[in-house]
């Protein structure tokens, strides 16, 4: 597994503000959606193109378009639902599937309510939604449903990763034949003894959406 953090001031201003408590729900939601932008630029580097022959104006020449299949993008519910948008701006072509998981606040271990996937990925290029990478359960358990229907490739896009999740995916993704690769904005420092990431930026579901 690879772990590429996005290091650009832009991101980092943006990632300050997301952090402070006294940032309200529609500031975090733009900044969220701006910063996912900021982070699907590094994490398609190698979404698949194929030649294309075209005509400028001027002459004759070729250049690029998506290939086929069509990458899917998968939000996990709720708080990668925040960050959707901005990630669609970026590859409009994709096609998006959902995932429904939630953490036990006591275990710490996630579940999964709701699957809007395709039975059959066909070796698909998908990228996987999530701003928080904290025990890494939650990614655990996404990126390996994926790679059972078939992944080609996962890229997972994080606000925030832990220490602790970065070295559970490692350890439980290190088997897997397709290629797990997760671009962040920041690695924290660690965990707090609720499984919140620290310094972090608190519950980012509650943040965008309000308590559940
Ligand atoms: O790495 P983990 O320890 O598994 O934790 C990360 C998960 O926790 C949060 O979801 P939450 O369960 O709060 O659901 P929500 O998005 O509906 O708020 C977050 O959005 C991740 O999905
Ligand atoms: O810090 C954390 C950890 C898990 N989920 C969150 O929303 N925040
Ligand atoms: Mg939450």
């Amino acid at each position: 597994m690879r772990t590429h953090v996005v290091d650009h001031p832009l991101v980092a201003h943006k990632l300050t503000v997301l952090r402070d408590r006294e940032t309200t729900s529609p500031t975090f939601r733009l900044l969220t959606d701006e910063l996912v932008t900021l982070l699907a630029y590094e994490a398609t580097r190698e979404v698949g193109v194929v030649p294309l022959d075209i005509e400028t104006p001027v002459t004759a020449t070729t250049g690029v378009t998506m290939s086929t299949p069509k990458p899917l993008v998968v939000p996990i519910l709720r708080a990668g639902l925040g960050m959707l948008d901005g990630m669609m701006r970026l590859l409009p072509t994709a096609e998006v599937g959902f995932l429904g998981m939630v953490r036990d606040e006591g275990t710490l271990l996630a579940s999964t309510y709701a699957t809007r996937l395709p039975e059959d990925l066909g070796g698909r290029q998908c990228f996987v939604l999530d701003p928080m990478l904290a025990t890494g359960g939650t990614l655990a358990a996404a990126v390996h449903l994926l790679a059972e229907r078939g992944a080609g490739s996962v890229v997972c896009i994080c606000l925030l990763a832990a220490p602790e999740g970065v070295a559970h995916l490692e350890s439980e993704l290190g088997g897997l034949d397709t290629p797990v690769t997760v671009v962040t904005a920041a690695l924290d420092e660690r965990l707090n003894d609720k499984g919140y990431i620290v310094p972090g930026l608190g519950d980012a579901g509650d943040r965008l959406y309000g308590i559940a």
